[in-house]
Order: structure tokens, then sequence, then C-alpha cells
């Protein structure tokens, strides 16, 4: 049973991957080609989708009445109050007009009439000029049939391009059942290109639809259905009000009467229904001839409506917001395609010669950019570098090094262009062992947070072909720090040298001058920690949380390194002195008076909630935001877990927890001591040691922040993961998702 699932499962796999491989390509092509015309359609249908709105407020109101009036009750006084009468007209929103010549000149003409009273309510407005010159734009572009059919392809172009689109979705979130399933926030134009795609695609289709209905209406005018003649019954004159059909039939039914141009037997009335015409002999009431309207027809009238939003104001405000909507579809699927396209990079060795090789797993494009990050360095620094999709994973006979970079996608599954790796590396034999580097990117909004970079990794391992890095890296939120730590750390394991340089974003930063007010140093024995206080020498606008970019001399990467704001105002720092770190160095040298240059990138995702309490973890030098958080919001419980490696490690923020434990801002306050002789204990320990404290916390919809180390940050997860079990609260991702779990780690 389970091997006859399984195979359906890879068949269902199979031809889903398929579609998507064409789809995708589709829907770029598509966009492409529709593009300048979609912006024009888009443009004249957000004004457009105003009219049927003025249109309703400007219509006569008794419209109702149109419901309840017959047309025998209607045509025979009418015919009394006027001396002629030509048509009667029911439009979409059921006013009624008449085109008459009245006994007085005031009543000549056409005009609304109130259906029951049959008094002249209001003129017809003349054609709004602007209106009318926006439609021909939005039908033909001025250009006649040409426009009139460019602008019918590109209508279809539209129906299809949706049709890709959501295809693209339901693999995105893995399968059709899930189409409609929470996607995670992300600030990016693909989440919102996403999110808006699937509540729009529907309205999107039934107006592409209509509209191409409509084009095709114009542009091959199917037939229409032959005129039945009905041979009559009777030839007895009756009087218009005790017409079989005037009796039956009601103002709101009919679209339009005419009435007959003389009273010559052969004159009739002409009468439209939405469903058919009927000619009428206007002495016997019989009907003489039928002509009952096509489906096509009545898929046409139903286009006009779903098209145009006439006489439909509600839908015409679904169309106008649907139009801002592709709008912004354009603009962000442009991002998006213009990211995957000029990200990629230029190899100027062969798979077969390079040495190095690198990797990337991405759909969105944003992977591939760390990726061109890497190969950038690697060239700069004369290595001999490939770089690729995972999909085209092949023998690199001289690779010494392997480093791959991938995203997850679906339900923990490979992004786009990595879908064909791992069974590639079951057919693929390297004749040298390579040595291999993975860090996954992804978010830990997703359950299986790097799933697949997971996946690769395990899969690598147990081949012969790799000698594989202990443990992959993985990333949340596209970090460029933990991303530049991981370099270090292969750098390091490796003996390589290169520098990697600035992150590819072309906006320019604006340096503002910070004076060092004092400096402390600790040496616990294991690391070199050091503070610098800062002074900002001019206005700046932060919070603790926000982050501090210094780039150290003669490089223009900047290291990022979380604020703690002091009460005076200032910048507190905390930073591991690393041997070969060249930005800590710098730093470190730096003394009282000394001036640094560098800039605050603000980081809302790490600032203290308002609501409700928080618990802070952190390690290390994971510290400094929550000293300057502690002044915050004094109303709020503040739980402190912090981890070290012995009393030693606490020195330097002696001073700072001293003056606050003094103003009782902190409730609680917990220490680790990981190398503490007897009473070896780590951060997550003490989650452990009060999970029912922090169950309770995560009940009431408090906060948990948490700074420092990645394996801390893996660590405590993992205890918060058991707690939420253990007490039946919602799954971690939940609390992560809603922003209650916080985090800031490198
Ligand atoms: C529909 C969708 C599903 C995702 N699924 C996961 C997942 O299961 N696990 C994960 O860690 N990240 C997941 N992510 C987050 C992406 O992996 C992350 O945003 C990554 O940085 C995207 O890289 P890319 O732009 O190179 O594709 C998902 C994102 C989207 C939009």
């Amino acid at each position: 049973m389970t091997v006859i699932k399984n195979k359906h499962n890879a068949v269902f796999g199979f031809v889903l991957q398929r579609l998507t491989s064409f789809w995708r390509s589709s829907h770029l092509l598509l966009a492409v080609f529709s593009g300048g015309f979609l912006l024009i359609a888009s443009l004249t249908g957000i004004i457009l989708s105003t009219a049927p709105v003025v249109e309703h407020f400007n219509s006569p109101s008794d419209k109702k009445a149109a419901d309840s009036i017959s047309l025998s009750q209607f045509v025979p006084q009418l015919k009394e109050e006027f001396i002629e009468v030509f048509s009667v007209e029911v439009d979409e929103e059921k006013a009624v007009k008449v085109d008459v010549i009245g006994f007085d000149e005031n009543k000549d003409g056409s005009f609304y009439i109130h259906p029951s009273s049959r008094e002249k309510i209001a003129e017809i407005p003349p054609k709004n000029e602007f209106y009318t010159w926006i439609t021909t734009l939005h039908r033909s572009l001025f250009l006649h049939s040409t426009g009139r059919i460019l602008m019918g392809i590109t209508v279809f172009l539209l129906l299809l391009t949706s049709i890709s689109g959501i295809a693209l979705v339901i693999k995105r979130t893995n399968g059709f059942k899930n189409i409609f399933s929470h996607i995670k926030k992300q600030s990016s134009a693909q989440y919102y290109h996403t999110l808006l795609g699937r509540f729009a695609f529907i309205p999107i289709v039934i107006m592409a639809f209509a509209g191409t209905i409509l084009f095709i209406d114009t542009q091959f005018k199917p037939k229409e259905n032959t005129e039945i003649q009905h041979s009559p019954s009777s030839t007895e004159e009756i009087a218009l009000r005790d017409f079989p059909l005037f009796q039956n039939t009601y103002l709101s039914d009919i679209k339009t009467l005419h009435f007959p141009f003389s009273a010559d037997e052969e004159d009739y009335f002409e009468l439209i229904l939405h469903d058919r015409s009927l000619k009428i002999h206007q002495f016997t009431g019989e009907i003489i001839a039928e002509r009952k309207t096509t489906w096509f027809q009545n898929l046409n009238a139903l286009s006009m409506t779903l098209h145009t939003g006439k006489g439909q104001w509600i839908w015409s405000i679904v169309l106008g917001l649907i139009s801002i909507n592709l709008l912004y579809f354009m603009y962000s699927g442009t991002k998006i395609a213009w990211r995957r396209m000029f990200s990629k990079s230029r190899n100027e060795t062969s798979p077969e010669n390079a040495e190095f090789i690198i990797l990337i797993g991405s759909e969105n494009g944003s992977t591939q950019k760390f990726g061109q990050l890497l190969f950038n360095a690697l060239k700069e620094a004369g290595k001999s570098v490939f770089v690729d999709d995972m999909n085209h994973y092949q023998e690199y006979a001289k690779a010494k090094h392997l480093i791959i970079l991938t995203s997850t996608y679906g339900n923990g599954d490979s992004p786009f262009n990595a879908r064909h790796f791992l069974s590639k590396v079951d057919k693929t034999n390297q004749k040298n062992r390579i040595k291999t580097h993975i860090i996954g990117f992804g978010s830990m909004m997703y359950p299986k947070f790097c799933q697949y970079a997971i996946d690769v990794h395990k899969k690598l391992s147990a081949s012969n072909d790799f000698i594989v890095n202990s443990s992959p890296t993985l990333i949340d939120g596209r970090s460029h720090t933990s991303f530049m730590l991981s370099l270090e750390a292969w750098k390091k394991e490796n003996a390589l040298e290169f520098e990697v340089p600035q992150e590819n974003n072309r906006k320019r930063v604006k340096l503002s001058a910070f004076q060092v007010v004092e400096k402390q140093i600790v040496d616990d024995g294991y690391t070199l920690t050091f503070t610098l206080e800062l002074k900002p020498q001019s206005h700046q606008h932060f919070q603790s949380g926000d982050l501090l970019a210094i780039a150290p001399p003669g490089d223009e990467t900047p290291r990022y390194y979380s604020i703690g704001k002091t009460k005076e105002g200032n910048i507190l720092l905390s930073i591991k002195k690393h041997k070969l770190g060249e930005c800590s160095s710098f730093l470190y040298k730096q003394e009282p008076d000394d001036i640094i240059s560098a800039y605050i990138k603000v980081n809302k995702p790490f600032h203290l909630p308002k609501k409700g309490n928080v618990l802070m973890i952190a390690n290390g030098t994971g510290i400094a935001p929550f000293l300057g958080m502690t002044s915050m919001y004094s109303k709020q419980k503040k739980t402190f877990f912090l981890g070290g490696r012995n009393t030693l490690s606490f020195k330097l923020y002696h001073k700072i927890i001293q003056q606050n434990e003094s103003t009782d801002i902190f409730n609680t306050l917990h220490f680790a001591l990981s190398k503490e002789e007897g009473n070896q204990k780590y951060v997550q320990d003490l989650v452990k040691e009060h999970k029912i404290e922090v169950a309770r916390l995560i009940k009431n919809k408090g906060s948990i922040m948490i700074c420092g180390s990645i394996k801390m940050r893996d660590g405590v997860l993992e205890e918060l993961k058991r707690i939420c079990i253990e007490h039946g609260l919602p799954p971690l991702e939940k609390h992560i998702e809603k922003g209650r779990i916080l985090m800031d780690c490198y």
C-alpha cells in the first residue's frame, strides 16, 4: 500500500515538476510579452473601474419599481400620456429610459422616467468625453482593429499568465490543498507577489477570461441563432393591457422594447429580453417571430458585466483593485525576474578545470546573491572558480573545494534549480574526494527550517565523493553576518586566503562619527571580550537592538554589532576579539576620545515588544542590546537568562547590571556558567529549569528574545520546542511567525 502511495506521489511529483518548469518559463515569457500593453490596460482599467460607481450614484434611484411593474401596466399608460413612443429601455441599473414625443416640449426626446408615475425624472447625461477617450485607449489604443487585436491578445496572455502563476504557487506551497495555507511573512517582493497572487487570482482570471470573450466576439462575430417564425393562432384584436406576454413580463426583465413604426399590420413590437428577442403582433399580442440568444451571446453579455463592472458597482471596485494589483505584479515580477537573471555569475573557468565549485540552490535569487559575492571574492583572490545551479551537478575533475548554498521551499523541499541534485549525486562519480561546505538559507518561520540543506548534508556525508563539514550552517532570514561567519569558519578550516567584498548593494550609506567614551576589557581565560561606549557626534535616532555597521580601514564590508542604548543615549557595544578578526582588532585598538566612522542600521525585528512580559536570553556578547532594553517600558516584567564561561565573563556588565538591579528593573536575573567547576550550565539549561514559567510566559502572549551564538540559539529553540509540546501550546514556529520569539544570532 505504502509502495503504491509512494509511487503515486512520485508520479504526481514528476508531473507537477514538469508542469512547473513549463509554467515557470511561460509565466515569465507571457508577462514579458504582455508587459507594455498590460501596463496601459491596467492604468486605464483603474480609471474605467470608477465609471460604474459614478453611474450608480448618478443613476435615478427608484429601481425597485422596475421589478414589480409589468409591461401590461406600463405600456398602455405610456401610450396614453405621450403622443408617440419609440422605445423603452431598462439599463443595467434598472433605470427606465424612454424615447418619446410628448404633449409639451419638455417631454420630448430621450430621458429617464419614473416607472410608476411615468414622470420625467432625469435627463440622460451626455457621454463623458474623458471616459470615452480612456475607453478607446483601453480597447484599441486608438489603433482601430490593430489596437483591438493587440489588446485582445494582451488580455488573453494575462489569462495564461494568471494560470501559470497559480500553478507556480501550487508547486511552492507543495500542492493544491495548501494553496491557501498561511505563507510566512517576509518583507520581499516575492512574498507579496505570492500573497496577492493567491487572493487576486480568481478575480483576475474572471476579468481576463471575460475580456478574452469580448475580444473573440468583436473579432470573430460568432453566428446568431436563426429566427423562428410562429404561426398565428388567433386574429382577434385585444387591448394592450391584455397581451399575455406583457402581463407576464416586468420592466426589469427587458432590455429594450421598440414600438411599431406605424399602425400598419406589418409593423410590430420588438421586445429584446436577456435571453431572446421577440416580434410581437401589435394588435393580437401574439408572438410572430422569436430569436433565442446563443450561449455565446449570453456568455458575452455576462462577460461585459464581468469585465467592465457595468451595473455592478461593487464588482467594479474589485476590478479597480485588481488593476492596481496588476501594476504591483508588474513591478514585483520585474524585480524577481531581474534578480534571478542578473545575479548569475560569469564563469571564466570550465567545470572540469575549476579548483573551487560553488553550487547554488535558489528559487528567487536571494541565495544567488550570496553565491555571487563568494564567486567574486574567490575570483578576486585569483582562484579558479566555477559557479552553477545545483541541478547542473556533474563530475569536477580538478575540484578541491565544493561549497553549496541552498534555500528550502515547499514543505522542506529543494528550490527549483536544485530539484535534480540528489539524484545526480547518485549517478555521478567524482575522481577525487572534494572538501565540501554546506550553507542553508531558510526561515525559522517554517517548521522544516533549512531542511533541504540538512538533507543535502546528510546525503553528501554518506557519499565517498565528499569530505563534508561537520554540520551545515543554517541561516535564518538571509543574515549577511551569519553568512560571513560561516565563510570565516570555512576559510579557517581550509587555510584559505581571500576577502569577501562589499555586499552587492548599491545604496550609498552616510557614515556618522561616534566618539569612544569608555572602554573595558575582560579576559575570562577563554576569550578576550571588550565593551565600547560610543557617543554619537550628531543626532541619531536609534534604540537597543538596532545595529551599528562598522567597516575596518581598507575594507568596505561592514560588520554589524548589536546596539545597547545607555541611559545617556550612548551606544554600548560588546565585542569578542578574534585573533584574525580585522574589525574586532581595529575596534580593540580604539581608546577613549577616538572617533569611529559607522552607520546605524535599524533592526526592527529585534526591537523590544511594547506589550507583554519579556524573557531575554543571551550568551557572550549578545548581552549588550538587552542591557539597553532594561530601562525601557518599565511596567514590563523582564526576566534575564545569561550565559557566560565563568563569573569573569560578566565583569564587563557588572556596573549596568547592578545599577538596574537596584532600580528593580530586573525582576529575575539568572546566570549559566559553562566552565564553572562543579556547576556547569548553559542557558538552555536555565530554560529547562524554568520551563513552567517559560510556558506561562508563552501562554500569556509574552515574548522571548534571543541574542548570541547560533549554537546557543539552536539549543534554546530545542528546549522551547519541547516546552510547547509538553504544555500543549501551539508549535514553536507559530510563536516565531507571530513575532513573539525574536532572534538576533550570529
Ligand atoms: C512558499 C515558501 C516556502 C518556504 N519554505 C521554507 C521551508 O520549508 N523551510 C525554510 O527554512 N524556509 C522556507 N522558505 C524560506 C526561503 O527558503 C528563504 O526565504 C530563502 O532565503 C529564499 O531563498 P531564494 O530567494 O534564494 O530562493 C520558504 C519560502 C517560501 C516563499
